[in-house]
């Protein structure tokens, strides 16, 4: 891959972290994935970060099932694959994957990591599923409002292994994770320890939990596990019952913002209720430089990997359920 010299030592490669509203139509995702990738590789982008669930967004699990196909017959990541070639850029997206057994049900919430020859580099699926039941303030009269329950495993199944990192000339040593997998710090230690440089935490967060806790998920993680994070979102309305936050970021191992994104927060207000009229809008993407070269200068100042206490952690670890 090719990357800008800057000097004799340090070498810089220029990223795009895109933000996108998938609907239920992948063919229409595709071609605003497609476009927001040839955007971004014509303003010098080597890589293309994209969201979690961009070939669709669908309340229907019986239609989001159908839709979810072995890597090899989706035609979404396909689509992807064939761009990734011809413009020679690296692209990172969330798809639904199919499950081997064809009578299964569920599906598989799975980030792609594609090559700049087109070829599938890695492919990771989501251990951690969004199984939660937020509640909600009481209304005027007192009475409670039921809790905003959203049930990932009554459709997802959860993976079963952590993908090693995978290294990419210029960009580091690439950890793959999703969305609410930010909130087990243990896989960003984990994928630290096998050599990450550089977590992907492809996403689509809610409006309540983006706003109060997204950005800070994702500085803390940078900070903690001394690597890049680059945290691409859904945007907006996908359907009448289903907005994602957005905010789409990327944070140095420092924990420096390196870009950002609007969330519907800084939507104007009124906006999102035109939700035919947004499903046509483009995607968007910021540029940012990944110098990997900093990681092994903030990892000497502060020397956490040499200081954790495995000796005592495993132990502990293997005594509390
Ligand atoms: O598969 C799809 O169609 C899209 N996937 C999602 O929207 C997923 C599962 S519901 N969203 C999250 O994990 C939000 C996490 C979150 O908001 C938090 O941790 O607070």
């Amino acid at each position: 891959m090719s990357t800008t010299t800057v000097n004799a030592i340090r070498q810089k490669t220029t990223i795009a972290v895109a933000q996108i509203r998938s609907n239920d139509d992948p063919i229409h995702n595709l071609e605003i994935s497609k476009r927001v990738i040839k955007k971004a590789a014509k303003a010098g982008a080597k890589a293309i970060f994209l969201p979690e669930a961009s070939d669709f967004i669908n309340q229907n699990y019986e239609e989001s099932r159908k839709l979810s196909l072995p890597l090899n017959q989706h035609k979404y990541t396909i689509g992807l694959q064939e761009l990734a070639k011809q413009l020679k850029v690296i692209i990172s997206v969330g798809i639904h994957e199919g499950p081997e057994d064809e009578k299964e049900k569920r599906f598989y919430n799975t980030h792609v990591l594609i090559g700049d020859n087109g070829n599938i580099l890695a492919s990771y699926r989501k251990l951690h599923l969004y199984d939660v039941e937020l509640t909600k303030p009481p209304n005027e009269d007192g009475s409670i409002p039921p809790p905003m329950r959203t049930g990932e495993s009554d459709r997802i199944l959860p993976g079963q292994k952590v993908v090693p990192p995978v290294e990419v000339q210029g960009l580091g040593k690439l950890g793959l994770e999703i969305c609410y997998d930010i909130r087990f710090p243990e896989l960003s230690i984990i994928l630290t320890r096998l050599g990450a440089t550089t977590l992907l935490f492809p996403s689509a967060f809610m409006v309540k939990t983006g706003r109060d806790h997204w950005a800070t998920l994702c500085r803390s993680q940078a900070i903690q596990s001394q690597s890049f994070v680059i945290a691409s979102a859904q945007y907006g309305a996908h359907n009448p019952k289903r907005t994602s936050w957005g905010e789409s970021i990327a944070f140095d191992a420092w924990g420096k913002q390196l870009g950002r994104l609007r969330s519907v927060d800084d939507t104007p207000p009124g906006e999102d209720k035109e939700i035919e009229q947004l499903y046509e809008e483009e995607g968007e993407f910021f540029l940012a430089e990944i110098d990997d070269q900093i990681i092994k200068d903030i990892r000497n100042q502060i020397p956490l990997a040499v200081q954790r206490r495995k000796d005592i952690y495993g132990v502990v670890d293997e005594n509390i359920q």
